[in-house]
């Protein structure tokens, strides 16, 4: 088991109003995040939101331009020789030497630590072993990302920066690497990670940060940032006087008395909507009363929980980066 000699109650990692420029460009701008000891952090964003940068700050790959980040109570930018044996990172191009063999890369890196993994036995854990004898360049997307992976992990890291871990990844490697992840976790090895996938964040994260626009927006476990509340997602066709139907609907729902703690918002296409808040059978009743009211043909609803997507998509938005 890793040795954490930090404090028990000081955060892996602790990033306080980080703010990094990219010549003049603000690419994060005070952002702040926790990774408690022994857990698994995810950092969940849209394309370009910081999360790379946040990471690689606290990697010691980047210098910060404001604000304090903390890795194992050490400062990445003075204290790298001290946390390099203690820290594992998969870097998001993987980094790696190309014109080596991959079984080379790893019991070359695994040299460097004192009490390494087996890089046999890991290899075969992530499928690499047909492919121990290819050189780096040859290896596929994801065949190099699982070597990332490997290197990463290979000198037990009592704290590992995993940047999107699985991108690229079949869906049997993506299982080996979540696998992996979660025994590392209960070995009580800290895990900061970042991804785009929900599914991700839902099968591994003890702890979410929704980072945009180089802050962090929302934090908290996927239960907490779900919430208990339900929602009835609507799809109606018809013609309706007001074009925001969303508007209309809360007005109307506002009207009935027996709906006052939902909100109404578009969904994805004008004609859909979403009701979150306390959904009740009177506010469904409501729903499609309103519709019949003003001849709109339900084509569809659902009601159920929302999903850390939904929460996600609310936070950042709907528009492309
Ligand atoms: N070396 C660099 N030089 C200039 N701009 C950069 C550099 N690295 C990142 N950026 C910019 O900083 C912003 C944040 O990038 P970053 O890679 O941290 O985001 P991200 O959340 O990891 O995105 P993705 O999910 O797409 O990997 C982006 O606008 C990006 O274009």
């Amino acid at each position: 088991m890793p040795v954490d000699s930090s404090p028990p109650d000081q955060p892996a990692v602790a990033v306080t109003a980080l703010v990094k420029r990219y010549r003049g460009a603000t690419a994060v701008d005070g952002l702040t995040l926790t990774a408690p000891t022994g857990q698994v952090t995810a950092l969940l964003g849209p394309n370009g939101a910081g999360k790379t940068t946040t990471v690689e700050c606290c990697e010691g790959l980047r210098r910060a331009d404001g604000g304090t980040v903390r890795v194992l109570g050490l400062d990445p930018a003075t204290d790298a020789k001290a946390l390099r044996p203690r820290v594992g990172v998969m870097l998001q191009d993987g980094g790696l030497p190309t014109t080596v063999r991959a079984e080379e890369v790893l019991r070359h890196v695994s040299t460097m630590y004192a009490r390494p993994r087996d890089p046999g036995e890991l290899s075969e854990r992530l499928g690499l072993g047909g492919f121990a004898r290819t050189q780096v360049r040859r290896l596929s997307g994801g065949e190099r990302q699982r070597l990332a992976l490997a290197t990463a992990v290979v000198g037990r890291p009592e704290l590992v920066f995993l940047d999107e871990p699985s991108a690229g990844m079949d869906p049997q490697a993506r299982l080996a690497v979540w696998d992996l992840v979660r025994e590392l976790r209960e070995d009580g090895t800290t895990i900061v990670l970042t991804t785009h996938q929900m599914a991700e964040a839902e099968a591994l994260a003890d702890h979410v940060a929704v980072v945009d626009h180089g802050t962090t927006v929302a934090a908290g476990t996927v239960a907490e940032l779900v919430g208990s509340n339900a929602s009835i997602r609507v799809r109606v066709t018809g013609h309706h006087e007001d074009r925001d139907l969303a508007s209309a609907l809360r007005t109307a729902l506002a009207g009935t008395g027996t709906a006052t703690d939902v909100d109404v918002s578009t969904c994805g296409a004008p004609d859909t909507l979403e009701v979150t808040g306390a959904v009740t059978p009177q506010v469904v009743h409501a729903v499609t009363g309103w519709a019949h009211e003003h001849d709109l043909l339900v084509r569809s609803l659902t009601t159920g929980r929302r999903t850390l997507e939904d929460v996600f998509l609310d936070l950042t938005g709907r528009s492309l980066r």
